[in-house]
């Protein structure tokens, strides 16, 4: 049983660090960190980053902030921060960096100058519209991507302007998305002759459902933030504020709207994704030995002591 999972999904670091497997099991967990595919799927990721590096323009910035909540910015402002192939591979890279963050409690992802990201760099698309290029940039995105959800993280998709094509796919790998008014997640793939490769479509089937997924790909329809939060794709509108003076920023508002489940302590907050993590990608039998072990984590822990010695009453 335990095996047989592990063959359709292999499982983050943390989860398999506690759980028993047999020896062809073990060298799986050891040739990957969290993502679906690695050199027994035929796939070298140093490969394609070598081919993604040679189109260049934008960066992934990474700010690290005191609170505990990262920053993650696509930035590329004259592509309207679409995803260029060095990009992809600082992706990679700034997720690495998150996984690593001891302290870390939250991230939000955003584009720069307002907008989100019009997904792939269309320039560097034509250049590798073979199908073996476009399944391994795609197998190595899909893989970025299913780590930036497993982070031990809480993460929130800020979204401003235009989330389109690989845009949108990586709005739902957050475990939240914030919309701003007059901002748009749309899976453009069809109009594009494509489907979503990055793993979007996998994803929005659990955020939506199967029948909401399959009005939003086989329209490729305009998802507005009432139509986002009316579906469950969106989970907050931005307010705007016509007083400039007196306006947060989009960031400033995600910030506040995410430190309301980041207060604590990072081990803690740690724990409550892992906790949750674990309970939508494991069954319910594995779920629960995770799950225990991950208590066992905190139980006697130095929050854990404070909260007894202080006798906190919760009215
Ligand atoms: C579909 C799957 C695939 C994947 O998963 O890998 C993809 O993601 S393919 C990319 C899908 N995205 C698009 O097709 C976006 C196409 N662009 C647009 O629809 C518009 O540009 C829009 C709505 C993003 C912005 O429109 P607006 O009128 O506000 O601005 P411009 O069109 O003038 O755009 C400014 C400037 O940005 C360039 N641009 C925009 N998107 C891309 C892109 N994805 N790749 C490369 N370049 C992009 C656009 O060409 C303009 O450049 P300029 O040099 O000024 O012509």
């Amino acid at each position: 049983m335990t095996c047989r999972m592990v063959l359709r999904a292999p499982r983050p670091r943390f989860l398999r660090s506690i759980c028993c497997f047999g020896s062809w099991a073990r060298q799986l967990q050891r040739q990957s960190s969290g993502s679906v595919y690695s050199s027994i799927h035929g796939f070298s990721q140093e490969e394609i980053k070598e081919k993604l590096q040679a189109f260049p323009g934008g960066s992934i910035d990474l700010l690290k902030q005191d609170s505990g909540i990262a920053v993650l910015t696509i930035n590329n402002p004259p592509r309207m921060n679409a995803f260029s192939g060095a990009m992809m591979v600082d992706l990679e890279e700034k997720v690495t960096q998150l996984e690593n963050w001891t302290d870390g409690k939250g991230v939000i992802v955003q584009g720069a100058a307002q907008t989100f990201c019009s997904g792939s760099d269309l320039n560097a698309v034509r250049a590798m519209s073979n199908s073996q290029d476009g399944m391994k940039m795609c197998m190595f995105m899909q893989n970025t991507l299913t780590r930036l959800l497993r982070l031990p993280l809480i993460s929130v998709a800020l979204v401003e302007g235009n989330a389109l094509g690989g845009g949108a796919e990586l709005t739902t790998a957050c475990d939240f998305r914030l919309m701003a008014s007059g901002s748009v997640i749309q899976f453009v793939h069809k109009h594009m002759g494509l489907v979503p490769g990055w793993g979007g479509a996998a994803r929005l089937v659990t955020l939506v459902g199967s029948r909401n997924a399959l009005k939003l790909l086989g329209g490729a329809v305009k998802v507005d933030s009432d139509l986002g939060v009316h579906i469950g794709l969106a989970d907050g509108v931005l307010k705007v504020d016509l007083d400039a003076a007196r306006a947060e920023t989009g960031l400033q508002q995600a910030e506040s709207w995410l430190s309301q489940y980041t207060k604590g302590p990072a081990p803690v907050i740690k724990a409550v994704k892992k906790v949750v993590l674990s309970g939508r990608e494991l069954s319910l039998s594995d779920a629960l030995r995770t799950e225990k072990d991950i208590f066992g984590t905190v139980w006697g822990g130095p929050a854990n002591l404070q909260a007894l010695a202080s006798k906190s009453k919760h009215k």
